[in-house]
């Protein structure tokens, strides 16, 4: 069976504690976008991983994929499979791509293997393999909060928009990112600024990442000004970067973008 996972971007991301468990309580909206992997798996003699376009650091063991296996070998008797991925989704990128395959995996293997999980049972196993993963069991557009793992359903829906994704030549990787950061309580929760008109949301919505990461790499800091210069509504880095995102109301002119950066229409 092949499924093809994809990637969100973060609409706001307010970090507003230290958790005692040394991860943070934040508050976001995610949203599915339109760039993917695809997933393969099948029965097999022995457990296998491979991988396909872009490369993906780490060892194999350590693949969301593989650990996915793993956790649910411990519940239910799955036979040895083949997994191959085709990884398409930039890494390092804040766009939750290993996150989205382990979630996908999970759910390919309810359905390959008549496992019988519910939703929220998936949704159980997913928060134990990272925070960003239990989004990506129902996949829609959802305020999150606590870890990034509990959910409130909203209303959004930017199909008539064009977003444009832009990939500098940086990695930040997720743990860093958090590093840079100090922990701030909201006033205005997400959950009601992501009602307003989407051209408010430049004044009143933002990314407690971004001040310490531009910091650091400025040629992100770039390439959101660059966005709203080519006409954005609204731009942000998605996540713990490094991509970044622009929302449009029309086909932007964003070739002079391509020349340092991967751009993605999502
Ligand atoms: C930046 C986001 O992508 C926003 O959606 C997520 O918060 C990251 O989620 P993720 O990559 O699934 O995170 P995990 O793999 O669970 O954790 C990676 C590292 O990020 C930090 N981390 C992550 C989530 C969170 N709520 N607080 C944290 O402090 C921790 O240092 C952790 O060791
Ligand atoms: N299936 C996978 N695809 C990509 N990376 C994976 C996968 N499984 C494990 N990883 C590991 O996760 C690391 C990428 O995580 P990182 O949090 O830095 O980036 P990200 O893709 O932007 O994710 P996020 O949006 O959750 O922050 C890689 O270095 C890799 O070792």
């Amino acid at each position: 069976m092949i499924l093809f996972p994809n990637a969100k971007i973060n609409i706001g991301l307010n970090i507003t504690e230290r958790r005692p468990d040394g991860y943070h309580n934040l508050e976001t909206i995610f949203y599915p976008i339109n760039l993917k992997d695809a997933l393969e798996v099948v029965k097999s003699d022995e457990l296998s991983f491979t991988s396909s376009g872009i490369d993906i650091p780490g060892r194999v063991e350590d693949n969301l994929c593989v650990k996915g296996y793993h956790l649910l070998k411990k519940d239910f008797d799955l036979p040895p499979v083949k997994i191959h991925l085709h990884k398409n989704i930039p890494i390092g990128a804040g766009l939750g791509g290993g996150s989205a395959d382990a979630a996908f995996f999970i759910r390919l293997m309810n359905e390959e293997f008549k496992l019988g999980l519910s939703a929220q049972q998936m949704t159980g196993y997913a928060r134990l393999l990272g925070a960003d993963c239990a989004f990506f069991i129902e996949n829609k557009p959802v305020y999150a909060f606590e870890k990034g793992d509990e959910f409130e359903n909203i209303r959004l829906d930017l199909s008539a928009y064009k977003i444009v994704l832009v990939m500098p030549p940086v990695h930040v990787s997720t743990g860093e990112a958090y590093g840079g950061v100090k922990p701030t309580p909201v006033k205005d929760s997400l959950f009601d600024l992501i009602n307003e008109p989407i051209t408010e949301w430049r004044k009143h919505i933002k990314n407690d990442f971004e001040t310490s990461i531009f910091k650091n790499h400025v040629e992100i800091r770039g390439v959101k000004a660059a966005l709203y210069q080519a006409g954005a509504i609204y731009a942000s880095m998605s996540g713990s970067g490094a991509s970044v995102f622009g929302i449009f109301d029309h086909e932007p002119d964003v070739e002079f973008l391509k020349e340092e950066n991967e751009v993605y229409f999502v």
